[in-house]
């Protein structure tokens, strides 16, 4: 099995530029079924997520050339299936972006039910209750979800519960065809979903509102295929800064190919704490001068503090000169984390969805395991500082999301390293 080994203590210099956005890239790929024909998407991250999500639209049909590490042609002329299987569905939750553009592309969808995972149960019952609005009707059968829009999808009102990312993202890609006007109210504000918009109406969609909370859409007869750069992946770059703010030398640290106001609540928690981000075009630079300080952090919707940053923060947090809390609101199980964590010298205790962090004057190195994909990543962010060797298994989680994760940390100085070990639990 491979495991990430990180000899901890050795301060960063240089730059990095992250990679295109994960949640950005996903959800571009599956609405290039709107659009007969081939899209170019470039800046796409070269991590297994999008992997899973090239087997997706392939089995519906799609043929997929690479153009190069980061540009990929899709070609979805011949879609000819409108069904995820479970065993990619089971890979990436993800994979039920599929299911409003192929309501929108051929009148149907059969999703494998996605279950639950270890950030909790992540239900999907607002993507159903907001397409069963637009006049798609459910029926569920074996584990796969069937929904039909053979009757065509009317525009309408749809007034979501929560600010959910995936819902507001199924129902944009669903309502650009239905017909007439769609209101998504309380819709979900983060940056990816003003990029697909973005790439929705290049394609010929008339979507206004992307990035608020009201968004209005008006259905049209065809889009077209396009050309379209993925955003910077704004988790990535936060991942890069908290390293920045552990373990950078003098000059600091830079970190490249992201929008800095995409991290606005995350730079502001980040400076309370007395950690220095220094705006640049296109980045920023980090490095920290004081000891750092507590601070309170609740997970929220864009533009709140993200709850995929909120693993990272917590190693910030373990090594401060007080005592922090954050509260988890997003995911019910987020905290998987913490108790890996306390395994390397950090003082967390769980009580619900809040951690009351007591800051310790530093880590030991051990043997962890990764949770999940930022929890991996922020375990071996915290071995960089730790005393002594960490290593850290499970990565697969880590390879879902981070492109070259170790080579960048090694480009900044860090003693990071990829290895094939035995798998203890085999004879
Ligand atoms: C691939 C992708 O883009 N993943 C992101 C996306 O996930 P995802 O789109 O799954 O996140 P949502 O915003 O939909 O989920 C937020 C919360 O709402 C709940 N919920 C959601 C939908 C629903 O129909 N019913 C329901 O109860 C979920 O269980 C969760 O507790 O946004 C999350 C919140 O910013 C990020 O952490 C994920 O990295
Ligand atoms: C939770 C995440 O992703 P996903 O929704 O794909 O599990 C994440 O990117 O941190």
């Amino acid at each position: 099995m491979d495991i990430i080994r990180v000899e901890g203590g050795h301060r960063l210099h240089g730059s990095v530029h992250v990679s295109g956005a994960k949640n950005s890239a996903l959800k571009l790929m599956a609405a290039t079924l709107l659009a007969p024909g081939k899209t170019i998407l470039e800046n796409v991250p070269n991590i297994s997520d999008v992997h899973v999500m090239g087997k997706v639209l392939k089995r519906l049909g799609a043929t997929i050339d690479v153009v190069d590490e980061h540009s990929l042609a899709i070609d979805t002329t011949n879609v000819h299936s409108w069904e995820a299987p479970y065993e990619l569905v089971a890979k990436m939750r993800a994979s039920t972006a599929v299911m409003g553009p192929l309501l929108g592309r051929c009148g149907r969808a059969k999703i494998a039910m996605p279950g639950g995972c270890n950030l909790g149960a992540r239900k999907i019952d607002m993507h159903i209750l907001g397409l069963e609005a637009l006049g798609v009707t459910f029926d569920t059968d074996h584990g796969y979800i069937y929904a039909d829009a053979t009757g065509g999808m009317r525009g309408t009102t749809v007034t979501l519960e929560f600010a959910s990312v995936g819902a507001t993202e199924n129902l944009i890609m669903a309502s650009v065809r239905a017909k007439g006007a769609t209101v998504i109210d309380n819709a979900a504000r983060e940056p990816e979903i003003v990029d697909l918009a973005n790439m929705l109406n290049e394609m010929g969609a008339k979507i206004v509102g992307a990035g608020s909370p009201v968004v209005q859409i008006e259905g049209v007869d065809e889009l077209h295929p396009v050309t379209h750069r993925v955003i910077g992946d704004r988790i990535e770059a936060g991942t890069f800064i908290v390293a920045g703010a552990l373990q950078a030398d003098d000059d600091g640290i830079e970190v490249n190919g992201f929008n800095a106001n995409h991290l606005g609540m995350v730079i502001k928690k980040f400076e309370l704490m007395g950690i220095q981000i220094d705006r640049l075009g296109g980045g920023v630079r980090v490095h920290r001068a004081e000891r750092i300080k507590p601070v309170d952090i609740q997970t929220l919707p864009f533009p709140g503090f993200p709850t995929d940053m909120q693993a990272q923060a917590m190693v910030l947090s373990a090594l401060a000169e007080g005592t922090s809390v954050i509260t988890e609101n997003i995911f019910e199980n987020r905290f998987m984390f913490a108790s890996e964590l306390v395994r390397m010298g950090a003082d967390i205790r769980i009580e619900s969805h809040h951690a009351m962090i007591h800051g310790v004057p530093g880590f030991s190195g051990a043997q962890v395991v990764s949770p999940d994909l930022r929890g991996g990543a922020a375990l071996v962010v915290a071995g960089l500082v730790a005393d002594g060797r960490t290593e850290v298994s499970a990565i697969h989680h880590i390879d879902r999301g981070y492109e070259h994760f170790v080579e960048k940390l090694v480009h900044f100085g860090a003693h990071v390293e990829r290895v094939n070990v035995p798998d203890p639990l085999d004879d």
